[in-house]
């Protein structure tokens, strides 16, 4: 095969099998088997092996990096990733409201509530639609780079729907399968088991070697922008809507209200339904969702002031100790 014929061959495998990561591990809807898959990506390893010349940093074949880092880079967020203010029951959040309504000048706000996932909070910038850095959180100004061990995980595109440039923020977890499984592998192997799904998580994404990442089945939730250059977005819905064209995996469960009264009906109905969900939360995120109302609250030092948590009531976790249920 020439040089030509080897070059179209392999961008035209690069972009099927990033179509069939995208049905697979965004939308959770597989269009060929498995074997296929495989046959796909085998001949593209084959042909930039043949052609190292021909291999680019966003082809699939480049998720599992080489060699484990020395340690990480550290990388200082253009815009601070913050935290979370919490509200712990309905009167919190309607103080929230009264907050965001004296805070405001003009119009009703309008909240989006979203499920809050239970990971580690990462950052991750695109320039012209390629992945080119990941972060965590750190102390919100300066997180460690954890690009290798990002770009293990298939739900993270490597190349954008768009040559846009932009930096996005999201959650990075273990489903809640993949947690059992590792640690029925764990208790075979008569070793200690991981306390639970977000410490493997966190973990997993911030140790040195991205083979062990690779290794550990995580998998995003991208919720929000943190910036983007040459495109005019004026909420945060439409945000997500954006992201979910660029072909980033969105949690599908966020609904819009405009009472707080129904924003308070919504997280109470997910205190109890959050067992049946594949992977664990812990809470629930409210957002004030115009970018204009957004930018009139701004932050407190540490936090917006356009977002609250809402965090579920402690389970009841009712242990059995000589005879006699205690709760915890
Ligand atoms: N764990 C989450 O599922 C989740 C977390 C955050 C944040 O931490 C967060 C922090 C900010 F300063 C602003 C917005 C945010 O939105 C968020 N939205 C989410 N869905």
């Amino acid at each position: 095969m020439d040089l030509e014929t080897a070059k179209n061959r392999i961008e035209y495998l690069k972009e099927i099998i990033d179509q069939h990561n995208y049905f697979y591990y965004v939308k959770d809807d597989p269009q060929i088997t498995d074997q296929e898959y495989d046959q796909l990506i085998r001949e593209l390893i084959q042909l930039e092996e043949q052609f190292p010349a021909l291999q680019t940093p966003d082809s699939p074949t480049q998720r599992v990096g080489g060699e484990p880092l020395p340690y990480f880079e550290k990388v200082e967020h253009r815009i601070p990733m913050l935290s979370l203010g919490n509200s712990f029951n309905a009167e919190e959040l309607r103080d929230f409201d009264r907050r965001v309504r004296q805070g405001i000048t003009a119009g009703q706000p309008r909240y989006v509530c979203e499920l809050k996932i239970d990971g580690l909070a990462i950052s991750v910038r695109y320039e012209n639609g390629l992945f080119v850095q990941g972060s965590t959180r750190g102390d919100g100004t300066i997180g460690e780079d954890i690009t290798q061990n990002l770009k293990t995980i298939r739900s993270l595109p490597l190349k954008l729907k768009q040559p846009l440039s932009l930096e996005v923020r999201g959650e990075a977890f273990m489903p809640r399968k993949a947690f059992e499984r590792l640690n029925r592998i764990r208790a075979e192997k008569g070793e200690q088991l991981f306390a639970n799904p977000r410490n493997v998580a966190a973990g997993s994404l911030r140790q040195l070697d991205p083979k062990l990442a690779a290794e550990r089945s995580l998998d995003v939730f991208i919720y929000g922008i943190g910036s983007i250059e040459g495109v005019e977005v004026e909420s945060h819905s439409q945000g997500l809507a954006l992201l979910g064209d660029l072909g980033f995996k969105i949690n599908p469960e966020m609904r819009a209200f405009d009472d707080i009264e129904d924003v308070i009906g919504f997280v109470e109905g997910w205190t109890e339904k959050r067992g049946q969900l594949p992977y664990d939360i812990d809470g629930m995120v409210v957002k004030v969702n115009s970018y204009a109302h957004q930018q009139e609250l701004g932050f407190t030092a540490k936090s917006p002031r356009w977002a609250t948590a809402y965090k579920f009531p402690a389970e009841e976790a009712v242990t059995r100790l000589e005879g006699i249920e205690v709760s915890v």
